[in-house]
């Protein structure tokens, strides 16, 4: 699948000025781009709007050409910084897990996912626990590009590996892209094909 953001250009409010102006980013099959730039220079919107969650001013998202809906299962998925403000508090993991597909036994292996863990609530787990969650409920057959907003920033550096090693692996075996927003420039580069920088 080839992704394309083509002259983005967005503001908040009306009467707030442009965060982002005129940028473009394609991302092909497989590739794992990182996305870089200064704090508040607009990382975190442009993520949101590759994914359809924000509508840009001006500009389109387009899959293979085609704009992007999201009113099926979408091939761009998102995960966040904080996977505690991503779950229901009230609902146990496996129900959050389950929410748009099941995911097999075989990719609750690949993301260390043990059983015990579905039966409990969202704070009975630790953040990088509940971090695997997020991750799998979107690993879907039909995702083709994974937006990570700085995932693993509030992990420990061995959980951040494990994590990181986990979705590489995947990502490889399904030939799918990634688009990495991250402020650590050594592990942008260790994970990346192509780094991109948004200036401000
Ligand atoms: N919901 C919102 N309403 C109004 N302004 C917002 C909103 N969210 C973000 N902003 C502003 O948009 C700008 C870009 O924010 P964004 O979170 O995209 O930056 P970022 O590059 O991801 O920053 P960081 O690296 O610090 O996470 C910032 O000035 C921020 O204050």
């Amino acid at each position: 699948m080839q992704f394309k953001a083509e002259h983005i250009s967005f503001r908040y409010t009306d009467k707030s000025p442009l965060i982002l102006e005129d940028v473009s980013l394609t991302i092909e099959a497989g590739e794992r781009v990182g996305i870089v730039g200064p704090s508040g220079c607009g990382k975190s919107t442009f993520a949101k709007i590759m994914a359809g969650y924000q509508k840009p001013v001006k500009g389109q998202i387009l899959i293979d050409d085609v704009p992007m809906e999201r009113k099926v299962f979408c091939p761009v998925q998102m995960i966040y910084q904080h996977p505690e403000l991503a779950v229901n508090p009230r609902w146990k993991m496996k129900k959050t897990l389950n929410e748009c597909f099941e995911p097999d036994e075989y990719l609750l292996e690949q993301m260390g996912i043990e059983k015990a863990w579905l039966n409990r609530w969202p704070s009975e787990l630790s953040g990088g626990e509940l971090q695997r969650f997020c991750i799998a409920r979107i690993l879907a057959p039909q995702t083709k590009l994974l937006i990570c907003d700085e995932i693993t920033t509030m992990l420990d550096v061995i959980t951040q590996a494990q994590i990181w090693k986990m979705l590489l692996e995947i990502a490889d075996e399904r030939k799918m892209s990634m688009a990495i927003i991250t402020h650590n420039q050594a592990l942008a580069e260790k994970v990346c094909t192509r780094i991109v920088r948004i200036s401000d």
